[in-house]
């Protein structure tokens, strides 16, 4: 409980009715889940205008309405509080009500269309590794120390953000890695948290349903460093075109790491084998079980992060020797014949491409590549040519499939997918629409040595068809399949 005039602390506040002196017991944006007391922040959605749930929410025992405009009819016993910009003042409002944990512990935030999750994840291990007690916010749970919790979204709400940070304070983490997506940055649910650093790894396509365009796409991200605190450092990838924009205006101080550029942080790829990457960095070699040139920017991020958060050089390159690859990223199974099965989250035009430059780079043989790829329903439609178009000139055989078509027809999606494959290659295609269908025809086509690759769906247990989700495990269906073969 906390009284509403502390919650409101650093809010931007237009007008108030009604009286700040009263207890809070919940903070919530969503009508459903209301209790007595409850302070509700109506904010306008995409479906919704939360603006129309204030009656309800005061039925159910709300006792203060955080809104953009004031309803018509203003109760005595209940408090009004006028903001501009509703998402923001939630964001703020979370975190006074939390007891502003990000303050409390050192939380990095890593940004860019691919490679969150990775660098996110494995900073949490390697810091874990390193006897530090650390937290995990990503597209696949949240961790707090060894505990895992499951999530929705990629970086959550601003409310779940502060609990979990404000449960990560209450056991003593020091260090908590976060992803920050563009719709984070965009709805503001990462406003009013203070990091102790940004990392950058790449911009390429993705989202433009939401953003429209590219350029929006890209100043959405640079903002998330144009607001870092002066203390703070913002390390990025010096080879990406936008590398270098998403520092233009921070006050943070800046870091680099590249391949090709200077850089402060500068790496080499000496190997990049099916068995891991050799790398050169700062003149130290490393060997890590992670593949491709993609991941070795990663690893480069990684690398600088960790020793801008105060561990020794040679610690770091130990630690990052041990890390194991992150679930549904490159994971693959071998079969008894000898085919090769690799599940990957690429859900990406430029994440779909390196995973099959690096499979073409790293196999001996003169193996067929068989790929199975889907999009997603209710997301971006510009990427779906674009990743048919790339699975059919990187892959020897492709087939076409679903990935969550959500309350799309798959049908639809699959002949958008379809428009980007270039005549030449008609024949190397075909189109299944059931995904379990389709790896198993892949499995079925495969021969000794052959590689296999599933993506898009990556660590997904799930499969969400309309608005139901089923479970549906690419990992588990391709290795049983395998093994029956
Ligand atoms: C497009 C998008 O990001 N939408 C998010 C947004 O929903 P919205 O704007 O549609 O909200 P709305 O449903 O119109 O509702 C408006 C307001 O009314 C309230 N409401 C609504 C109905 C009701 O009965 N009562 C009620 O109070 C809602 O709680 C909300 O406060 O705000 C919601 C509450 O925070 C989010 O759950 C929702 O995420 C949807 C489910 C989603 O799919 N988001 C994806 C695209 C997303 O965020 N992805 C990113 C990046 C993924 C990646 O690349 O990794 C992520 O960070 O996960
Ligand atoms: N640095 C990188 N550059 C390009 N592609 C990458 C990079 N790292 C990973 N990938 C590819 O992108 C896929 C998704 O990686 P990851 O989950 O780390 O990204 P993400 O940014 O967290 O994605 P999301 O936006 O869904 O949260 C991987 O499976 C791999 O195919
Ligand atoms: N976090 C991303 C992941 C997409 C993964 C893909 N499997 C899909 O469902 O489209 C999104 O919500 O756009
Ligand atoms: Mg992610």
């Amino acid at each position: 409980m906390k009284s509403l005039k502390d919650i409101l602390s650093q809010v931007e506040i237009k007008s108030i009715k009604g009286s700040a002196e009263i207890d809070i017991i919940q903070v919530s944006f969503d009508s459903r889940d209301i209790v007595k007391g409850a302070l509700y922040v109506a904010q306008k959605g995409l479906l919704f205008d939360g603006h129309t749930f204030i009656d309800e929410v005061i039925s159910k025992g709300a006792v203060a309405i955080v809104c953009q405009e004031f309803p018509k009819e203003i109760l005595d016993h209940i408090t009004y509080v006028l903001v501009q910009n509703s998402q923001r003042a939630l964001a703020i409002i979370a975190s006074n009500f939390y007891g502003n944990p990000s303050r409390k512990l050192k939380l990095v935030g890593v940004t860019g269309t691919n490679g969150k999750t990775t660098v996110a994840t494995q900073l949490y291990n390697l810091f874990q590794l390193d006897g530090k007690k650390s937290g995990l916010i990503s597209t696949i749970s949240i961790k707090i120390g060894k505990e895992v919790f499951g999530t929705t979204h990629t970086t959550p709400d601003s409310i779940t953000i502060n609990k979990s940070l404000a449960k990560m304070v209450e056991e003593d983490v020091e260090y908590c890695f976060m992803e920050v997506s563009s719709h984070g940055i965009h709805q503001s649910r990462t406003a009013g948290l203070v990091f102790e650093g940004g990392i950058f790894t790449n911009l390429t396509h993705d989202h433009l349903d939401y953003h429209k365009t590219f350029s929006e796409y890209r100043d959405v991200k640079k903002r998330f460093f144009d607001e870092l605190p002066k203390e703070a450092f913002a390390l990025t990838n010096a080879d990406d075109k936008n590398g270098m924009v998403m520092l233009q205006n921070t006050n943070a101080n800046q870091y680099t790491y590249a391949l090709k550029t200077v850089a402060d942080f500068k790496g080499k790829i000496l190997e990049n084998q099916f068995s891991g990457l050799v790398l050169s960095i700062d003149g130290q070699e490393l060997y890590t079980k992670l593949i491709g040139e993609f991941n070795a920017y990663n690893l480069l991020a990684i690398y600088g992060a960790a020793i801008l958060l105060g561990i020794e050089k040679i610690e770091v390159l130990r630690l990052i020797s041990m890390l194991k690859n992150v679930d549904g990223r490159f994971q693959y199974t071998i079969s008894p014949k000898g085919v090769i099965a690799i599940v990957d989250y690429a859900h990406t035009p430029d994440a779909l491409k390196n995973v099959l430059e690096t499979i073409n780079s790293i196999r001996t043989n003169n193996e067929n590549v068989i790929t199975v790829v889907g999009c997603g329903g209710d997301r971006d439609k510009e990427k779906r040519p674009k990743m048919a178009s790339i699975a059919t000139q990187l892959s020897n055989q492709v087939i076409l499939t679903s990935d969550n078509p959500r309350t799309e027809d798959p049908v639809e999606i699959l002949k958008d997918m379809e428009q980007g494959v270039a005549p030449e290659h008609y024949k190397k295609y075909v189109t299944i629409t059931d995904r379990f269908q389709a790896i198993k025809t892949a499995c079925q086509m495969a021969e000794e040595n052959d590689i296999i690759l599933i993506a898009g769906k990556g660590h997904e247990t799930y499969q969400i068809l309309g608005k139901t989700k089923i479970d549906f495990d690419d990992f588990k269906i391709a290795k049983e399949l395998l093994n029956q073969s």
